[in-house]
């Protein structure tokens, strides 16, 4: 049926992440912005397979996805290919809010900032799983992820609503089975494959924005 998405199409699968990934850096250490969101998506659908109470969190990041998807497919979709070059063009064109918010409040450079801060946790939430026996907790490891990274640029009322919902995380096994691994024992390995090739997405993204000064968009 044109148009609906099956329950296949909606499943997780962390192969199909860490094959995203792999496709995110070009052969100059650029960003494609296209699989950069591709990735998110497929993160999107674990989150949403973890029940209501994280639909906050899902929303947002669905509507960051959105709004750069928006930019990749419009008329200047050939500016946004890659993050290097959607800040040139973005810079260049004064389509930026540098210290406060005023008319370019959805600009790809912000928007962008929010997904990478979130690729911080990420990785260190990942890195704790990777590395975790199998009776460590889960909401745990995520709450120590987030607070390291995101937390800092998060309103109190946010990080209350975050912590509450780490709680209701599932344990590590359930949580290994929503990772759509087979033999699951290869979740270790493959989450060995994923976090350097996210790490060093991270990595560039960071030099970039500190090389821009955009480290702190509003
Ligand atoms: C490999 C499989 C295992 C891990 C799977 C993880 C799946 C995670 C998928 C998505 C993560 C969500 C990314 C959230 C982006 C948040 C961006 C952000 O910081 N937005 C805030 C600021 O935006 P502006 O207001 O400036 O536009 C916004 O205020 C935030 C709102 C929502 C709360 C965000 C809390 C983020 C918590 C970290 C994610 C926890 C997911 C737990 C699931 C394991």
């Amino acid at each position: 049926m044109a148009g609906s998405v099956t329950a296949e199409e909606q499943k997780f699968c962390l192969k199909e992440v860490l094959d995203t990934f792999k496709l995110c850096l070009t052969e100059n250490k650029e960003v494609y912005l296209e699989h950069y969101v591709a990735g998110w998506r497929g993160l999107v659908k674990f989150l949403n397979s973890l029940g209501s109470i994280f639909g906050f969190i899902s929303k947002d990041a669905v509507n960051k996805i959105q709004i750069l998807v928006t930019y990749l497919n419009g008329e200047n979709g050939s500016q946004y290919v890659t993050v290097q070059s959607m800040v040139k063009y973005e810079l260049d064109n004064e389509l930026v809010d540098i210290t406060r918010r005023g008319s370019h409040p959805e600009s790809g450079c912000r928007t962008l900032l929010r997904l990478h801060r979130a690729l911080r946790w990420l990785e260190l939430f990942l890195e704790r799983l990777r590395t975790s026996s199998e009776d460590s907790k889960t909401s745990v490891m995520c709450a120590e992820a987030y607070n390291e990274s995101l937390a800092k640029h998060h309103p109190w009322v946010i990080r209350k609503a975050a912590g509450m919902a780490f709680c209701v995380l599932p344990g590590r096994p359930a949580f290994f089975e929503v990772m759509n691994v087979s033999p699951p024992e290869q979740v270790v390995p493959m989450l060995g494959e994923a976090i350097p090739l996210i790490s060093e997405v991270y990595q560039v993204t960071e030099g970039l924005y500190a090389q821009h000064n955009l480290l702190d968009l509003p």
